[in-house]
């Protein structure tokens, strides 16, 4: 079994007498990238921040490849590049001069990649940040976080202040860095961009960690909408008996169907609709749970 590089367990922090986040446990391993999901508030910057030793855990610990993040923060942050929510970059360099400066930090020099990587995410990086719009400079800190190759990546709400495009091309990037084996945590309250990247999803709820999501299960199942002009029939698209729920109080039938397509196709043909909504089945209606 893989080792998970980022280990929590039971970390817990309080605000004083406010506890912000309560027994966290979770873990990412390489090659995973795992959403940290959640209104405002619920305790994702406070889990971020433990993780990267800038807060004393009230109780509980995390470790980055076995090194506490606290006792060692120093030692556990050398395996991670961090994307801050909200930036301080040292405005009288260029991006140029930034990325590479916070490279050497960690006894990096960046290749010919920083150039590839400016390129496809539309930053003149010779440009002093001074000049630089903010969501210029939020590419800049995205690239000083996408050029090192460490073990693991973590991003406060990433896609913060890009474009479509943009956003887009940075998911694309952390698909990569998945590829490369890197492993990912990011935190959002985006659900499409969720969706579209993550691995699995861990959902908070005013400092609790109320849901953990596979993708991959999720990505299997579709969600079928429709209104019949008849009775609804006796079986269900596998076969099985119809569960009672499918029938909504204003007669629509609303169910989630894991199975092949064909099979779903054929069943519907069957029944007497008047319309239909085939949809993935998505994180909405999980998050509708929690957060509704
Ligand atoms: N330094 C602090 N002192 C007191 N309370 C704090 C402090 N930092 C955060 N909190 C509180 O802890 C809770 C969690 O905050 P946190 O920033 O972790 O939420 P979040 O999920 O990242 O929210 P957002 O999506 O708005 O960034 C909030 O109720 C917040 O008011």
């Amino acid at each position: 079994m893989t080792e998970p590089i980022l280990a929590t367990e039971n970390l817990t922090k309080d605000y004083g007498s406010f506890r912000a986040l309560n027994a966290l446990t979770l873990s990412v391993n390489p090659g995973e990238v795992v959403g940290l999901l959640g209104p405002n508030g619920s305790g994702k910057s406070t889990a971020l921040r433990l993780v990267l030793g800038f807060l004393r855990p009230t109780n509980g610990r995390a470790s980055i490849g076995g090194v506490d993040c606290w006792a060692d923060s120093v030692e556990a942050r050398k395996r991670v590049a961090y994307l801050p929510g909200e930036l301080r970059l040292y405005d009288t360099m260029t991006g140029r001069r930034l990325v590479t400066f916070l490279a050497q930090l960690r006894g990096d020099v960046p290749g010919p990649e920083i150039d590839d990587l400016a390129k496809k995410l539309d930053i003149d990086i010779d440009r002093p940040l001074t000049q630089m719009s903010s969501g210029m400079k939020r590419k800049v800190a995205l690239l000083a976080v996408l050029v090192p190759k460490v073990p693991l990546i973590i991003l406060d709400e990433p896609t913060n202040t890009l474009d479509p495009t943009m956003r887009d091309e940075l998911l694309d990037q952390l698909k990569a860095a998945r590829d490369r084996g890197q492993a990912v945590l990011f935190s959002s309250h985006v659900l499409q961009e969720v969706e579209a990247v993550c691995d699995r999803v861990a959902v908070l709820r005013r400092g609790e960690l109320v849901h953990v999501q596979e993708m991959s299960s999720l990505r299997e199942g579709r969600n079928v909408s429709a209104r019949l002009t008849g009775a609804p029939p006796a079986l269900g698209p596998g076969g099985a008996p119809l569960d009672a729920n499918a029938i909504t109080t204003d007669g629509r039938l609303q169910l989630t169907f894991r199975g092949p397509l064909p099979a779903l196709l054929d069943w519907l043909a069957k029944q007497p609709l008047t319309d239909l909504v085939i949809e993935p089945q998505g994180l909405t209606p999980i998050y509708k749970k929690f957060h509704g």
